[in-house]
C-alpha cells in the first residue's frame, strides 16, 4: 500500500483531497442520463498528478458514470455533465469532445477489455497510436511490450485468440502508448484469476512509478486496489461518502464493516448512510 500523507480537513465522510498537485479535479458534479435519470449527485474528487487513486463503491454507485464523464463519454449515452466542473491539468474539460481529450492525454481503459479482436496484438497497438497524433509523441510498442511480456510472444496473434487477462493487458497497453498522463482505468481486475490480478496490478503499479502518469483506478476489489492506490474514494448513489489515504481506509472501522463486510452481528445495516444511526444508537445501548 502506498502511503499518503494525511488531506487538510479530510475526515471520513467529509470528500476532502489527497495532497499533491491536482492533474485531475471533479468539482461536485451532476450527471443525468436523458435528461432525468440522475446518477451523479455532487460527486468532488481529485487525483494528484502522479499518483493512484481509487474509486470504489457497490454496484450502480456511479463509478462508471464517473470515468465516463471525465473521458466525455457521456453524450454517448444521452448522459450530460448537469452542474458542476471537470478540470484536467487546470483546465475546463466537461464539454470537450472525447477523441480531443484522448489527444490532450487522457486515457480511458473501459470495463470489459475493448480491444480490437480481429486484429493483431502489433496492428492494435499502431491504431492506439491515434491518440499521439498531433502531440508530435512517436508510438513506442516495445516500451508496452517491456511491461507486458506476454503481448510480446503473442504479438502476430489476433486479440480475440488472447486469454482473458491478455487482452486486459493488452487494453492497458493501448492506453500506455499514447503516452498519457491521466489513465481511467475501469475494474481491470473483472473476471480474471486472482493470480492474474496480481500480475497486472503489479505492473498497473510500476506503470505508474515509473511513467509518472496520474490514474484514477475503479475496482469492486477494493483490497487489490488499496494494494496500490495512495488514496481512495468510496461512492454510494452518486456521491462520496468516505475517503481518505488507502493505509487509513483499510483499517477503518466503517470501512471495515459496511464497504469489506468484516462484520460483527450488524448485518442489517447495509450502509455508509447508516453510520451516524449506527453510532448514536450504540451510544444509547452503552
Ligand atoms: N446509459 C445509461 N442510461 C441510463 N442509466 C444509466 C446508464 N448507464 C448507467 N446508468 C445507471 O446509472 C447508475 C450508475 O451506473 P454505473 O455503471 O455508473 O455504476 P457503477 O458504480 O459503475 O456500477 P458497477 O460497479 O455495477 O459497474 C445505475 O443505476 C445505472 O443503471
Amino acid at each position: 500500500m502506498a502511503d499518503e500523507a494525511e488531506p487538510a480537513g479530510g475526515a471520513p465522510g467529509a470528500p476532502g483531497a489527497p495532497g499533491g498537485e491536482p492533474a485531475l479535479a471533479v468539482e461536485n458534479i451532476e450527471v443525468v442520463y436523458h435528461h432525468s435519470v440522475q446518477v451523479l449527485r455532487g460527486l468532488s474528487l481529485a487525483v494528484p498528478k502522479g499518483r493512484i487513486v481509487a474509486l470504489l463503491g457497490s454496484n450502480g454507485a456511479g463509478k462508471t458514470t464517473t470515468l465516463k464523464a471525465i473521458s466525455g463519454l457521456l453524450p454517448l449515452e444521452i448522459g450530460q455533465v448537469r452542474s458542476g466542473a471537470i478540470r484536467y491539468l487546470g483546465e475546463r474539460i466537461d464539454h470537450v469532445a472525447p477523441h480531443l481529450l484522448a489527444r490532450r492525454g487522457i486515457a480511458h481503459v473501459r470495463e470489459g477489455r475493448h480491444v480490437f479482436e480481429d486484429l493483431t496484438v502489433d496492428e492494435n497497438l499502431v491504431a492506439a497510436g491515434y491518440a499521439l497524433k498531433g502531440r508530435g509523441l512517436k508510438p513506442d510498442p516495445g516500451l508496452i511490450y517491456e511491461y507486458f511480456p506476454r503481448l510480446r510472444e503473442r504479438r502476430a496473434q489476433k486479440a480475440g485468440y488472447l486469454s482473458g487477462g491478455e487482452q486486459q493487458m493488452l487494453a492497458i497497453g493501448r492506453a500506455l502508448l499514447g503516452q498519457p498522463q491521466l489513465m481511467l482505468l475501469d475494474e481491470p481486475s473483472l473476471g480474471l484469476a486472482p493470480i492474474v490480478v496480481e500480475d497486472i496490478f503489479r505492473i498497473i503499479e510500476r506503470i505508474n512509478r515509473e511513467q509518472g502518469v496520474a490514474m484514477l483506478l475503479v475496482e469492486q476489489n477494493a483490497m487489490a486496489a488499496f494494494g496500490i492506490a495512495h488514496y481512495g474514494y468510496i461512492m454510494e448513489s452518486g456521491r462520496v461518502v468516505i475517503d481518505g489515504p488507502c493505509s487509513r481506509l483499510v483499517n477503518d472501522a466503517d470501512v471495515q464493516r459496511f464497504y469489506l463486510g468484516y462484520g460483527d452481528g450488524e448485518s442489517e445495516l447495509a450502509s455508509f448512510r447508516h453510520v451516524k444511526h449506527y453510532k448514536r444508537r450504540k451510544r444509547w445501548l452503552s
